[in-house]
Formats: C-alpha cells, sequence, structure tokens
C-alpha cells in the first residue's frame, strides 16, 4: 500500500499545482444565476432545486426551519448546543480601534441609501448570517507541515493567545503516528499544558482507536476524525481506503459516545485531488453522509488543495446541503489560488456559519512551488467585519498571536490584513 510522510505529500501535491487543474465535467447550470439566488435572502423552500432528501431545508441561501438568520432579532444565532458555558469578554481597545477603522455593510447600509446602493449591499448582507463560528486550525493544521519542530513552549502560548483573543475553537495538536507527523509528536505535553486552559474548545485530531485513547488520556474533552472525498489521498494520508477509514472511525465514534466526547468529522480534497482531479459532489456528499450518519456533531469540508472556485464550490456544497443541513457544515479553505475568501463568502451565503481558518495563514509547505496554508484567520475577521459579522474575536489580539507565531519562524505574518494593519498602526504611530 502507498505509504508516504504527510510532508512528503503535501511537497508532491504542492509540486503538481504549478498548473491548475482541468475542472472538465462541471455540472452545467450556470453557476452565476445559482448564486445570484443564494444572495437573494429570500426564505423560501427550495424542493424543486433538490428533487426531495432534504429539500425542505434549502432556501435561496437561507431556511427558515434550520437556520436562525432568517430572524435578525433572533439571540439564539450562533449558540452551540454543547453543555459548555459560553464566554463573554470585554472588547479590547485595539479591537475598538480596528473596528473604527473598519467599514461594516451591516452598519452602513443606511449612509448608502442616498447614493442608491444600498439595495445591493441589503441583499448582499442579509444572505450572511449575523454570528459566524470561526474554529482556529493554526496550531494543528498550521505547524504539521512545519519542518523545523517548534518547541512545545511556543505551541503552547500560540495556543494560549487564541484563546485569549476570543476564538470559541482552537484545534491543538494531532495524536497521530509521530513518523508520520513529526511536528506533533508533542501532542500528549501540548495538552498537559493547555488543558486548564477556560473559555475555547480545544480538539484535537484523533486517526484510529490508538490515538483516540491517547488523546483522552492526555485530557482532550473533543476530537475530530479525517477521511478523504478522493481514495488517491485517503491512502496517502491515513493509509488506507476510504472505507477502511470509515470502519476505523465508526469505531472511534462509538468509543467517543461511552466517554461523552463529541467528534468533529472532516472530509478532504472536497472539490480536487491532485492525483485524481475534479472530485464529484455526490463523492463528497457521500462520505459525509457517512460521517454525519455515524454521530459528527459537524463536519468540515476541505478543500485541502486550495484549488476551488466559487464556480466548484457552489455545486459541491448543494450536493452536500442535499443530505445533511448547513448549520452541521463548516468549510475549510487552503487559499493556494487566492480564492479562499470568495469561497468563504459564497459558502455563507449558501448558509453555511462555520469556517475553518489559520493564524498568520500558516500551512502549506515552504519548499513547493505555490505552496500556501489555510486562509489566515486575520483575513477572514476583517472580512466578516467589514460584513458586520459576529464573530466574538479580537482582531488587534489575533494579529499579535499571528505576529507571534510568524516571529518564531522566521517569516512574514501570512496575513495579508495584519501585515496592511500594521503597517498602519506603525504609519499612524509616527505622525504623533
Ligand atoms: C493513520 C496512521 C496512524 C496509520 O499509519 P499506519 O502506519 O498505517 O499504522 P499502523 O496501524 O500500521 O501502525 C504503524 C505504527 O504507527 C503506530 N500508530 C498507529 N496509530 C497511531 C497513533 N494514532 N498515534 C501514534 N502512533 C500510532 C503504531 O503503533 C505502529 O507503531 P510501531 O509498531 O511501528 O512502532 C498514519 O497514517 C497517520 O498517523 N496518519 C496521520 C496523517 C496526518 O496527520 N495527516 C494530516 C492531518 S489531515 C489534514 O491535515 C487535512 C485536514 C483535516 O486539515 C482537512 C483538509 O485540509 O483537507
Amino acid at each position: 500500500m502507498l505509504k508516504m510522510q504527510w510532508n512528503e505529500w503535501v511537497t508532491t501535491i504542492m509540486s503538481s499545482l504549478e498548473e491548475p487543474l482541468a475542472f472538465d465535467k462541471l455540472p452545467s447550470m450556470n453557476t452565476i444565476d445559482r448564486i445570484q439566488r443564494f444572495s437573494s435572502g429570500a426564505c423560501r423552500p427550495r424542493d424543486d432545486v433538490l428533487g426531495g432528501g432534504m429539500g425542505h431545508r434549502w432556501i435561496q441561501g437561507r431556511d427558515c426551519t434550520t437556520s436562525n438568520s432568517c430572524n435578525d432579532d433572533d439571540e439564539s444565532f450562533g449558540k452551540e448546543s454543547f453543555p459548555w458555558k459560553r464566554h463573554t469578554r470585554k472588547v479590547s481597545e485595539g479591537e475598538i480601534l480596528l473596528r473604527s477603522t473598519s467599514f461594516s455593510a451591516r452598519n452602513s447600509s443606511k449612509s448608502f441609501q442616498e447614493n442608491g446602493i444600498s439595495h445591493s449591499i441589503n441583499k448582499l448582507v442579509r444572505g450572511v448570517p449575523k454570528f459566524v463560528k470561526i474554529v482556529e486550525v493554526g496550531p494543528r493544521d498550521g505547524l504539521q507541515n512545519e519542518k523545523n519542530i517548534v518547541p512545545t513552549s511556543v505551541k503552547v502560548e500560540l495556543i494560549q493567545r487564541l484563546v485569549s483573543a476570543g476564538l470559541p475553537v482552537v484545534e491543538a495538536t494531532s495524536f497521530v503516528s509521530p513518523k508520520w507527523v513529526p511536528q506533533l509528536a508533542d501532542a500528549k505535553d501540548v495538552m498537559d499544558r493547555v488543558n486548564s486552559l477556560d473559555g475555547a474548545r480545544l480538539p484535537v485530531l484523533t486517526p484510529n482507536l490508538k490515538g483516540f485513547e491517547a488523546a483522552v488520556s492526555a485530557g482532550a474533552k473533543e476530537v475530530a476524525i479525517f477521511a478523504s472525498a478522493s481514495e488517491s489521498f485517503s491512502l496517502s494520508n491515513i493509509n488506507c481506503t476510504i472505507e477502511e477509514s470509515l470502519l476505523r472511525y465508526r469505531a472511534v465514534v462509538t468509543a467517543a459516545k461511552e466517554h461523552s466526547i463529541p467528534v468533529r468529522g472532516y472530509v478532504s480534497c472536497v472539490v480536487g485531488c491532485p492525483v485524481e482531479g475534479a472530485v464529484p459532489p455526490s463523492k463528497v456528499a457521500h462520505v459525509v453522509k457517512e460521517l454525519y450518519d455515524m454521530g459528527c456533531f459537524e463536519i468540515s469540508l476541505g478543500d485541502t488543495i486550495g484549488i476551488g472556485t466559487p464556480g466548484t464550490v457552489v455545486p459541491m456544497l448543494e450536493a452536500v446541503m442535499a443530505v445533511v443541513p448547513p448549520e452541521k457544515l463548516a468549510v475549510h479553505f487552503h487559499d493556494t489560488y487566492g480564492q479562499a475568501l470568495a469561497n468563504i463568502l459564497v459558502s455563507l451565503q449558501m448558509g453555511i456559519n462555520i469556517v475553518d481558518s489559520s493564524v498568520a495563514g500558516l500551512g502549506g509547505c515552504p519548499y513547493a512551488k505555490g505552496a500556501s496554508g489555510n486562509v489566515a484567520t486575520e483575513d477572514v475577521v476583517y472580512m466578516l467585519n467589514g460584513l458586520g459579522v459576529q464573530t466574538n474575536v479580537d482582531l488587534g489580539k489575533l494579529i499579535a498571536a499571528g505576529d507571534f507565531i510568524s516571529k518564531h519562524l522566521g517569516r512574514p505574518n501570512g496575513s495579508k490584513a495584519a501585515v496592511a494593519l500594521n503597517r498602519r498602526v506603525t504609519a499612524d504611530a509616527s505622525k504623533i
């Protein structure tokens, strides 16, 4: 069976990305037309689009029965169905400064009325949720590709900073084979030191029962399992077929239920695989449904190689939303082709309200041409602030966390918003 370490795999993938994949089998429906319908904000069932199944859940971008963003006054929006207590926090001075300098479409629509463009702004903003949960994956997805081992103390400080920036979920590490991912071999030590942190959930990746048991012994209170929609990626990443992986994951979910531990599911290669090319939406929907049916509370859709555009993301989401409710789905975009923010925006307009991202855009492989990591959390928060969407994240503290880890790694912060805002703060300070 094909066996390749994660780092080598990423290098291979990224080396093959110099030319875009030929996606010549896109669904025939006019994509622009669909995107326009998603942003219409109309609360009407669209059974006709889906042809049964969960069709009643689908509307033009929203769902009155399964999403609360149709009702702007619904306070339950963004609340988790978990027993963990929610925390409130004071907004820092830094964030007030950043907020005052950013344009918020939701708040500014009135002032645009005279210009006659309020209709367009309202149309866009009505389509997106009021609150978006950000799942920070930097300490795990971001660091797992780093060749030089990052000291445990740096990983711990990064997690502490991210939690104190208000991120509700920070994926802390992985209990995988240290031969496959040497960077995360200190998973137990990391968990020992972050377990007592209050205010955020700290899930960890577990590829099998061995990893699950180690995670539980280390005090993990939430885990994530990771399957793929591409057979080749499954073999390379976890050394087994998709069906074999689902068997393993069923055992993990069963054990997790006994411990009352929530399990998140990931599906990789949701739009494209460097070996297989375009991945059919139906294949993605199949794996997502399997994870959902086995008991995952949330499923994250990973564009592992960052190749998707709204043109491929929209049909994929349509297929997935036909089998799993949108509020159970998260999007996880890598930014290799600079498409991540566009893909996130269109996903929000389609009813998604959970976004994975990585502080400072950590991730990817520095030795592979064209490689880049997850979309930067700072860029996502900046965009959401501009749309008037709440995240409870303190952008100032988040930027400081990104600068901290970037400095340690010896490279510039990969977030464009962080770089621009840092420059602006320096420029403003020099005028004082
Ligand atoms: C799944 C395995 C373990 C199979 O690896 P394997 O070699 O097929 O496993 P095995 O059962 O044959 O065992 C081989 C050795 O690994 C050990 N082992 C077995 N399991 C564990 C464990 N849990 N923790 C620690 N050690 C483990 C096991 O004890 C044995 O040790 P030995 O006897 O040789 O000394 C391996 O392939 C692996 O660890 N893969 C992880 C790869 C990985 O972490 N990839 C990155 C995460 S996925 C991702 O980033 C995508 C995502 C989620 O972000 C979304 C997206 O963007 O698409």
